[in-house]
């Protein structure tokens, strides 16, 4: 079954609103109408920056969508600092990140309050993008692939087929990341489709066909296109590079089969 591709560009801590809604207007304006109808394309800004982003999506119909990079596993209530599912759907955010690498290291995320969160996202109709990815440990040891197998299971857990095939998963090998050492498309294969596989074995084929599983760790445009050529890889969860109009723009243009902007 074919999947679009879907571009997800993860700003992660960088601009501020203002910076926001220049980088969406250069973005828009570079990447012509034709090609979201082959590839999907959505922002991740700061929680800050969401509001703004939102005004001008709207404002200028445009194409592209945007979402949050994490949310609370709570609805409400007494939790300092924290932005909860209900707060992201009002503004409209159509996608979530949910278990980031950096959310796990720095914030003692576990796959138990990452699977709290993919509940919280689900309930409130905004796409989850579960990410998981193994350390470079990990991969010296020879065992990622059931590693990652691992985290998309306990991700899931308790989880209804029809609500696992509304999720996005994002493969992303954490010595991948913000490293320039980008996985060989091969690489980025063996552990997509080994998810996929795991979906199909644990849910079945309608499931598994549906979900697009991206892969994320220093994606520029210069790798994007063998990335996506491989089967099991339905898009990239870009750090860096989508910070940058021209780069993310052609990138987004390259997993859409090009031509190159
Ligand atoms: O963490 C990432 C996206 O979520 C990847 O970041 P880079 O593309 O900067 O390596």
């Amino acid at each position: 079954m074919a999947r679009k591709p879907l571009i997800a560009g993860n700003w992660k801590m960088n601009l501020n609103h203002l910076e926001a809604i220049a980088l969406v207007q250069k973005i828009a304006f570079t990447l012509p109408e034709k090609y979201y109808g082959k590839v999907d394309v959505t922002v991740l800004p700061p929680f800050t920056d969401i509001r703004s982003v939102q005004t001008l999506v709207d404002g200028d119909k445009l194409n592209l969508t945007y979402g949050a990079q994490d949310l609370s596993a709570h609805e409400s209530g007494a939790y300092t600092g924290d932005v909860s599912g209900p707060m992201l759907a009002k503004l409209g955010c159509s996608f979530v990140t949910v278990g980031h690498s950096e959310r796990r290291e720095y914030h003692a995320e576990d796959d138990e309050l990452v699977n709290k969160k993919v509940r919280a996202a689900l309930k409130h109709g905004i796409t989850p993008i579960m990410c998981l990815g193994e350390k470079i440990e990990v991969r010296e040891q020879g065992t990622h692939v059931q590693h990652c197998v691992d985290q998309l299971i306990a991700g899931l857990k308790g989880l209804k087929a029809e609500q696992v095939a509304q999720v996005v998963i994002a493969y992303e090998p954490v010595w991948a990341i913000g490293t320039g050492r980008v996985a060989t498309p091969a690489d980025a294969q063996e552990v997509c489709k080994a998810l996929r596989a795991a979906l199909y074995e644990k849910y079945g084929v309608a499931v598994s066909d549906e979900v697009r599983v991206l892969y994320g760790g220093s994606v520029k445009s210069g790798n994007i296109s063998d990335l996506v050529e491989q089967s099991d890889v339905d898009g990239a969860l870009v750090g860096g590079a989508s910070l940058d109009s021209n780069e993310f723009t052609k990138l987004c243009a390259l997993a859409a089969g090009g031509p190159l902007i």
